[in-house]
């Protein structure tokens, strides 16, 4: 059994990070250390080698976790062991308030990391949820995280057909909360935008869908895999003989490229993960911001307020700024709860980001 790694995302920028005397592998699924892994040669149970122990014991952010690129190294009685997660390009990391652990995910206060290089992360809130309309500020909370994580976020505002009228306004409105990221209606159930959403993960991409319970995630990835896929997915084969394998499901291989990682911990992923992101969601406030008279403008009624002029000539939606006003408090509050260690590993995340954006501009003709 032989896989392309190519179609589970492996490409030059990772292989120009993987050890001599290496072979690379992705991470399907994490259990107490050890992991299940696709290389090229097929799917493995692999166990913690020594480097991913200790970095792990200092830090659980060194954990494994799906997702994650990883170097295997064979051992002299052939078997092969996990000897180093390759840098991630983004991450999902939870904070460590988590009294619930899920996904074998220990709550011990520290952060942890639960899917890497995700791609694209599709935010899905649907039109209508039982009597209520879409939640902009649900939408507002999620694509902060999706940018903290790295990722890309695209807006979905899912069960399109539930509504008759009124869409294009309410499509107005979620652009207007998610200033800079695409926005598309998506019915699974007609099959409406599914081919666009699938279209993201082109070059073998790697997607999170992120949603409350309800919001026909499940149900879009069923109809981005044309099938049953939730059960049983398959890659073909490199040889193109058409042979096919399962892999297991919380890294989901679909059918017309790309992948989608749907994991316990990324289904419940918090609103708490936020920082920098929230600024980009809010750019237009922070925007505003700035042309406030005094630099330290708390827009609550100081003179020369441009924050509180937008709001009096309409321009800035009142709920907008509450919004933002609650998720500033609340990044603040998480900013407090991360340890040093987290903010290395994002800083260290972002160092990597940059480092890939500096050397793929370069290797551009
Ligand atoms: N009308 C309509 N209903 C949909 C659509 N997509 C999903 N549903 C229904 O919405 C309900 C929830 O869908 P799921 O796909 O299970 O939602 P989920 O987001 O995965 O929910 P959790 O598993 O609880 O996180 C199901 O009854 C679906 O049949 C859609 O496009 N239109
Ligand atoms: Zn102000």
């Amino acid at each position: 059994m032989s896989y392309d790694l190519s179609l589970l995302g492996w490409n030059d920028l990772r292989a120009a990070e993987l050890p001599a005397g290496t072979v690379p592998a992705r991470v399907a699924r994490v259990d107490r250390g050890a992991a299940e892994v696709i290389a090229a040669d097929g799917q493995l149970q692999v166990k913690y080698g020594a480097r991913v122990r200790r970095a792990s014991a200092a830090d659980p952010v060194a954990l494994p976790c799906v997702g994650d690129w990883v170097a295997l190294r064979l051992l002299p009685e052939g078997r092969h062991e996990l000897d180093e997660v390759l840098p991630r390009t983004t991450a999902f990391i939870r904070g460590g308030v988590s009294r619930d652990s899920v996904g074998g995910l220990s709550g011990d206060g520290q952060g942890q990391v639960l899917a890497a290089n995700v791609d694209v992360v599709f935010v899905a809130e649907p039109s209508m949820h039982s009597t209520d309309f879409a939640d902009l500020g649900r939408i507002e909370r999620l694509v902060a995280l999706a940018w903290e994580s790295g990722g890309t976020p695209v807006v979905l505002v899912t069960k399109s057909d539930l509504f008759e009228d009124g869409l294009d306004q309410l499509l107005a409105e979620v652009r207007v909360a998610a200033p800079g990221v695409d926005v598309h209606a998506v019915s699974s159930l007609h099959g409406d935008g599914v081919p666009l959403v699938g279209s993201y993960l082109e070059g073998s991409r790697t997607a999170v869908v992120l949603g409350p319970s309800g919001a026909g995630k499940s149900t879009l990835v069923n109809a981005l895999a044309g099938a049953e896929v939730m059960e049983t997915q398959q890659v073909r084969a490199a040889d193109g003989r058409g042979r096919h394998t399962t892999v297991h499901r919380e890294l989901i291989p679909l059918p017309g490229g790309g992948l989608v990682i749907d994991t316990p911990g990324i289904r419940r992923i918090g609103l708490y993960d936020m920082g920098e992101g929230v600024d980009r969601v809010f750019a237009d406030i922070e925007e505003l911001a700035e042309r406030c008279r005094f630099a330290d403008c708390g827009h609550s009624g100081e003179p020369g307020c441009a924050v509180l002029a937008a709001l009096e000539s309409g321009e800035l939606p009142e709920r907008r700024l509450e919004s933002w006003r609650k998720l500033q408090r609340e990044a603040v509050w998480m900013a407090s709860r991360t340890d040093a260690r987290l903010r290395k590993e994002q800083q260290n995340k972002w160092r990597i980001i940059t480092k890939e954006m500096r050397r793929s501009g370069r290797s551009r003709p």
